[in-house]
């Protein structure tokens, strides 16, 4: 680990390139109590200080055991699995009893519904649309040229926009009620995760964010009603012939199935708008975000990759073909989501007894998977696990971890891995080429490393960066 009092920086950011530019790891102490401190454990994982302060309630595996539990995780399904998710109730009131939440029949349902809408062909269909999001973030920036924009609220404001067209037909401007409303949940959340409650307390004493979020619950409800009779209306007007081949339609229309086997309720549906208006902004976001600030430090590696888009591209708007084929765009997106995964850790709860050597996890223990951890782990990476080094994934992921699968586990694993890691890597890929093609940037002197963990990994302060055009 590098000492953050020594000259040489967490990404390689020392002397040649800015010398007063210091991005310590993980040092930033936040101020608030929901902010979790994240910093180096002494037995070299890095976790949540706030987290582990409260975590009398689960046992935090060492990477090793995690390691050896994760792969009898793989080759279980839902149904039968050895680690089931745990959600909270707070994260329930987020997601409801959607797919993020759900087990068994009704996750399997669900789970269709989602890879119908963001398999291969449906995300091919998908790049217009992130096209124009794009183009219309770029109008905003040209007022701004040569001077600071701050690019996280940008990637916030983008990633809503795409999941909004792509997934719901409408824009960020429709939606913006629900995103506030889920981000407002998500901090009550974030607030409570790992406090502990008497059992039962809850049933004679409605503590305040219980009310709060009780009523934010309402009103998400509420609004994706409205959004759902919309489309409905539509149809029955006849000014479209079916539901629409989006997320939206596909939910409607199972809600509409005559099979009831298929049919999905219209909480489902509510609690699958909710999953993945979230899912689909807030990762992404940090990818983005992460991924800019990276490259407005590293400009070498800027460098490399905006020759790779205009080999691909020229001038011209990406496309499906060549987004697969950018390669050192990969290597740089893999090692930002290995320094900052949006999501850093994995509450599950283990459902029968697992045995590992001398180690026996009974039935029903709460275990914290940490994934953070694991993509800084020195014993799974072969060197320099502090440094921002996309090389590292020139070979692929399986030679950068020294064949340790488990040792980059960002988007889960097993059947329940995230359903929309492709519709991130597009999303990420398009953005960052088109600002290629127009911008070199570098980061503000103003910049303050700040992460925290809100209900994913992003930066309190926001990304300065100064962009001038080609
Ligand atoms: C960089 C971006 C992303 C990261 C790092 C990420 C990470 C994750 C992780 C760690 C899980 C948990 C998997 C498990 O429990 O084993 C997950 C699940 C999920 N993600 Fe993502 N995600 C990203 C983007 C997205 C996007 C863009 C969407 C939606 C369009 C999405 C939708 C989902 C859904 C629905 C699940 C639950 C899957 C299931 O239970 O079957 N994610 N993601």
């Amino acid at each position: 680990m590098v000492d953050p009092n020594s000259n040489s920086t967490h990404h390689g950011i020392a002397g040649n390139q800015r010398p007063c530019l210091q991005i310590p790891t993980w040092e930033y102490k936040g101020d608030s109590p929901n902010e979790r401190q994240i910093h180096q454990h002494s037995n070299g994982l890095l976790v949540s200080s706030y987290f582990r302060k409260n975590y009398a309630r689960y046992s935090c595996l060492e990477a090793a055991i995690w390691k050896k539990l994760s792969k009898l995780a793989w080759s279980s399904s839902p149904n039968g699995a050895y680690l089931k998710r745990r959600p909270d109730q707070f994260s329930k009131k987020l997601l409801g009893d959607g797919i993020l939440v759900t087990d068994g029949q009704k996750w399997s349902k669900l789970r269709k519904i989602a890879n119908h809408a963001f398999y291969a062909e449906s995300l091919k269909g998908m790049v217009p649309a992130m096209i124009t999001s794009v183009e219309t973030m770029l109008e905003r920036w040209r007022q701004h040229e040569e001077k600071e924009i701050e690019v996280n609220k940008e990637s916030r404001l983008l990633t809503a926009e795409v999941i909004s067209r792509t997934a719901f037909g409408s824009s960020y401007l429709e939606g913006e009620k629900i995103f506030a409303m889920l981000m407002e949940m998500g901090t009550i959340i974030a607030r409570n995760r790992y406090k502990i409650r008497l059992p039962g307390i809850g049933k004679f004493l409605k503590l305040r964010d219980n009310l709060e979020s009780d009523k934010i619950e309402q009103a998400i409800r509420e609004s994706i009603i409205a959004m759902v009779n919309k489309r409905e209306e539509k149809m029955m007007r006849g000014e479209e012939n079916n539901y629409g081949s989006d997320f939206l339609g596909s939910l409607i229309k199972a809600n509409h199935d005559p099979d009831e086997k298929n049919r999905i309720s219209v909480d489902d549906m509510v609690d699958e708008c909710k999953t993945f208006y979230l899912t689909g902004q807030e990762t992404t976001n940090g990818l983005l975000a992460w991924s800019l600030l990276l490259l407005a430090v590293h400009t070498d590696w800027q460098e490399k990759a905006r020759k790779e888009v205009f080999e691909l591209f020229g001038q011209q708007n990406p496309n499906a073909e060549g987004i697969a084929r950018l390669k050192i765009m990969s290597m740089i997106l893999n090692e930002t989501l290995r320094l900052y995964p949006p999501v850093i850790n994995l509450l599950r709860r283990v459902e029968r007894e697992v045995r590992l050597g001398k180690l026996i996890v009974p039935a029903n223990a709460h275990v914290m998977l940490p994934l953070l951890a694991l993509h800084h782990d020195p014993e799974i990476w072969a060197q320099d696990v502090d440094l921002f080094k996309p090389e590292r994934f020139a070979d692929g992921v399986a030679k950068a971890t020294n064949n340790n699968i488990a040792g980059f586990i960002l988007f889960g694993f097993g059947p329940q891995i995230c359903v929309g890691l492709n519709f991130a890597a597009n999303e990420a890929k398009i953005a960052l080429s088109m600002i290629l093609q127009r911008y070199r940037f570098t980061l503000s002197p103003n910049y303050v490393h700040s992460p925290i963990q809100i209900l994913t990994i992003c930066l309190k302060n926001g990304i300065p960066v100064v962009f001038n055009k080609l």
